[in-house]
């Protein structure tokens, strides 16, 4: 009898959970263990309130748990038993230390890979999941080997490209699988065996095979790309405020050159998320330490702009509303760093919520998929401290700002007696707001400051708002008031 092949993936959060779902949904004949070291969110998996949102993963999930997905906190027994083992723990910005502020921190894998050698017995794939900087395959083969009693371990770099909200979307159809190996026989058959997993359902022309060092550049470049890309359209979107341009039709007369293209150009409050400020920060570092200052200062840009951008919205919002917000309530519609995600690492809306607060706003929020404690705790935590395991992270001190911040479970309820509205993600849902009857509820002069041009500018300005949006033409009332940056 041919022996199953057994996978199992160490870390169960946005990119293990999902990707493995959908490993054990299109190859039924493996069998797929994911584990973490998190009591709590292991047990999520196995419940039915999923410790992510993420569209279409409940059926995935339903549909092999317990036949050939198991969630399990038995690491080291499922690391034993299995012939590819995929890493896929945090890895955060350092905050201390070497490289404080920019260098990736590999404590997470390193701890992962001292254990695979410690518990193995046979021979394995060990493969990287998790996002690193170029070269960590060097540095686990010599921790593995060092400490393999003579096993044979071959490393492969398979980066993850899946975007939250469109995970499963994405895992299902990638634009691209890359699979970085060795350029020995032994790397070579180790690329065929996890090829051959992704062979399953994804066409073979869209799998790649590089050597280890390409594939993990190619994932801090791509983010690096994508984040440059919104970088670019939010420069453009200041100077089209400045000078009457609308960045929408720039946008769109840029994005019909097809060597351009037309996606990632929507002007924003700024990019968020786990990943695109945390690789740019460990390009710059990687760029530095192999002596590239320039291109490392390249890179960097983009990040500033990026943090411009957000305090380029801050300032509006105070300078259009007589230069103070101070006791001012201003209700802030959605906290997400995107919509259809209920993730809020790195958020714009946390840097644009401290600037409010710093200003001495009162800020009463409102997300369809935040809850209140996550907030409380985004707005307390230092920069970087989110990303590593929950029970690691530091308790939060709400009490610091308990006073200025209420968090409620309607748009209404936020936004009733308020005298501005921030909107910092574009939920489908804020689309379609009684605009009407949230004004008739606010104090006058009333605003809406749209981060994300999703509303109808024209039809809310017809109601009564002084309305901004990003990029786009001021009212006469926010050219009266410039804002500083
Ligand atoms: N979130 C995303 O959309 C994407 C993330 N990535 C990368 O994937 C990696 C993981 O990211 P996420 O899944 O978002 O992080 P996450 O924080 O959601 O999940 C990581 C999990 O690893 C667990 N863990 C840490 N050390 C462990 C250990 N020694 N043993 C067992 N479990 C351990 C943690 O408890 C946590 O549940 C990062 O390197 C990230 O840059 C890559 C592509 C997309
Ligand atoms: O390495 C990762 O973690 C992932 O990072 C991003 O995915 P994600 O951060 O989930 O979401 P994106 O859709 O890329 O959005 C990132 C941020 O950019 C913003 N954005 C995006 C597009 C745009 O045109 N304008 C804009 O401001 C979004 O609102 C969001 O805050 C990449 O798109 C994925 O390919 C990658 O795998």
């Amino acid at each position: 009898m041919v022996k199953k092949l057994k996978i199992c993936c160490i870390g169960a959060g946005y990119v293990g959970g999902p990707t493995m779902a959908v490993i054990a949904l299109k190859c039924p004949e493996i069998e797929v263990a994911v584990v973490d070291i998190s009591v709590p969110r292991i047990n999520a998996w196995n419940s039915e309130q999923l410790p992510i949102y993420e569209p279409g993963l409940d059926d995935v999930v339903k549909h092999c748990r317990g036949k050939n997905l198991f969630f399990s906190t038995e690491v080291e027994k499922h690391v034993c038993e299995a012939d590819i083992v995929f890493v896929s723990v945090n890895t955060p910005t350092k905050t201390r230390g070497l490289g404080a502020g920019k260098a990736a921190d590999l404590t997470y894998w390193e701890s992962a890979a001292r254990m695979i050698a410690d518990v193995s017995k046979s021979s394995k794939i060990v493969v990287e999941k998790s996002t690193v900087p170029v070269k960590t395959a060097e540095a686990i083969e010599k921790i593995l080997s060092h400490n393999s009693k003579g096993i044979n371990f071959q490393i492969l770099s398979n980066p993850e490209f899946l975007a939250e909200g469109t995970a499963i979307e994405d895992l299902f159809k990638p634009d691209r699988v890359l699979i970085g190996g060795r350029e020995t026989p032994e790397g070579a058959k180790a690329v065929k065996t996890l090829k051959d997993v992704y062979a399953h359902w994804v066409p073979e022309d869209r799998i790649i095979c590089t050597n280890l060092w390409s594939a993990e550049l190619s994932k801090l470049a791509a983010n690096a790309f994508l984040a440059q890309r919104i970088s670019s359209v939010n420069a453009m979107s200041a100077l089209c405020e400045a000078t009457g341009a609308d960045v929408t039709e720039v946008s769109h007369a840029v994005g019909k050159d097809t060597r351009i293209g037309s996606k990632f150009l929507n002007a924003s409050v700024g990019f968020g998320g786990s990943c695109f400020q945390k690789d740019i920060l460990n390009l710059v570092y990687i760029c530095e330490c192999n002596g590239l200052p320039e291109v490392a200062h390249y890179w960097k840009q983009v990040i500033l702009m990026n943090d411009y951008q957000k305090t380029r919205f801050v300032n509006r919002v105070v300078a259009s509303m007589f230069n103070t917000v101070a006791n001012k309530k201003v209700a802030i519609l959605g906290f997400a760093f995107k919509k259809d995600t209920g993730d809020t690492r790195e958020t714009p809306a946390i840097d644009v919520c401290k600037g409010l607060l710093g200003d001495k706003a009162k800020l009463s929020i409102y997300d369809p998929q935040v809850s209140e404690d996550q907030i409380r705790k985004d707005l307390s935590m230092n920069k970087f401290d989110w990303d590593h395991p929950a029970h690691l992270q530091q308790p939060s001190s709400p009490t610091a700002i308990k006073k200025q911040l209420s968090v409620v479970w309607d748009a209404y309820e936020a936004t009733k007696d308020a005298h501005a509205v921030c909107i910092l993600t574009e939920w489908d849902e804020f689309r379609n707001l009684d605009y009407q009857k949230m004004f008739d509820n606010m104090q006058k002069p009333a605003f809406v400051f749209d981060g994300r041009n999703i509303v109808d500018a024209e039809k809310l300005r017809s109601i009564g708002f002084i309305v901004y949006s990003i990029g786009k033409p001021l009212d006469a009332w926010l050219k009266d008031m410039p804002a500083v940056a």
